[in-house]
């Protein structure tokens, strides 16, 4: 019987809404991200896809850390992702999204990706780097949509040396995009997120046999399913005399104490209160920021 390799990613009932001006979820509001689960093993090259505003990004974010969630809801190499900070310190973990993909558009390739190694290294081939501290390079790598600025070569280059570095060193890729040139042999994986809840996670192989169009097709026919029963549902509603949009409560919309009296119940950008000493602190919108 075959091993089963241990889990790079563990994503378990997985719940988050944006915590609202003072640190909790607004009252009422509904999870942003609800009962996800996912497992990745290494060597997983995982497509992330869903339309706008499906969640991908903050799932990204929370798969590297940057969001607190409960330590069983999410385990990377079977640490918590947020309260084990040596994860990403060690470079085990790292969650590359916009800021980088600017920093290459404007520095060019020579930014640092994986410690030092630039991204020209990553893009045209790490052979330079001892076997020895290849093996120090990233395990799991979160890539929030970082191709749009690279021309097409560069973009094919380090897609392909990616895919390499999954099957070469059992890296774990989880890469969130839209765009689907050239990605018609690269995913391993399939996952598919709508309204923040998991739609399907299949391998890549299930899905092209399930399906007799290319990716990006495939993947047009599921947002435009998902579009349809959005709008069917909205005319049901108002058919029902209910207002066509489900009432959404503003997360940036506070009520209840003296900072919040003070602010009008809304964020004022404020940060030099903070700087100010503790007793401003207590009336600074910015004491949501981690005590
Ligand atoms: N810091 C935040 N505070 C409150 N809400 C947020 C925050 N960041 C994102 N959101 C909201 O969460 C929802 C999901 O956003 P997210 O960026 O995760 O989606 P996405 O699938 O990555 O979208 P896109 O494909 O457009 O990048 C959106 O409605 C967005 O407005």
């Amino acid at each position: 019987m075959a091993v089963k390799p241990n889990p790079t990613v563990v994503i378990n009932k997985l719940r988050f809404t944006y915590p609202g001006i003072d640190g909790y979820p607004p009252p009422g509001s509904k999870p942003l991200i609800d009962d996800f689960s996912l497992s990745l093993n290494p060597g997983d090259r995982c497509l992330l896809v869903g339309s706008n505003g499906a969640g991908k990004t903050t799932i990204l974010k929370i798969l590297g850390g940057k969001h607190m969630v409960d330590p069983d809801m999410v385990r990377v190499l079977g640490r918590s992702a947020f309260h084990d900070t040596a994860l990403t310190s060690s470079g085990d973990l790292c969650y590359l999204g916009g800021e980088w993909r600017r920093e290459v558009a404007f520095a060019g390739f020579d930014v640092a990706i994986q410690m030092d190694i630039s991204a020209e290294k990553m893009i045209f081939g790490v052979s330079g780097v001892k076997p020895e501290r290849r093996a120090e390079l990233i395990k799991v790598l979160l890539l929030d949509e970082i191709t749009v600025d690279l021309d097409v070569l560069a973009r094919a280059d380090l897609l392909s040396f990616l895919k390499k570095e999954c099957q070469e060193r059992g890296a774990t890729i989880v890469y969130a995009t839209h765009i689907f040139d050239g990605l018609e042999d690269w995913p391993s994986r399939i996952v598919y997120v709508a309204h923040g809840k998991l739609q399907l996670a299949k391998p890549m192989d299930e899905v092209k046999e399930s399906s007799n169009m290319s990716l990006m097709r495939t993947v047009e026919k599921w947002l435009r399913k998902e579009r349809d029963e959005l709008r069917k549902r909205r005319k049901e509603r108002k058919a029902n005399g209910l207002p066509e949009f489900e009432k959404q409560v503003d997360g940036t919309r506070v009520t209840g104490d003296p900072a919040r009296a003070l602010n009008n119940g809304w964020a004022a950008g404020r940060l030099n209160s903070t700087v100010a000493g503790a007793e401003n602190f207590v009336l600074s919108s910015n004491r949501v920021i981690r005590q």
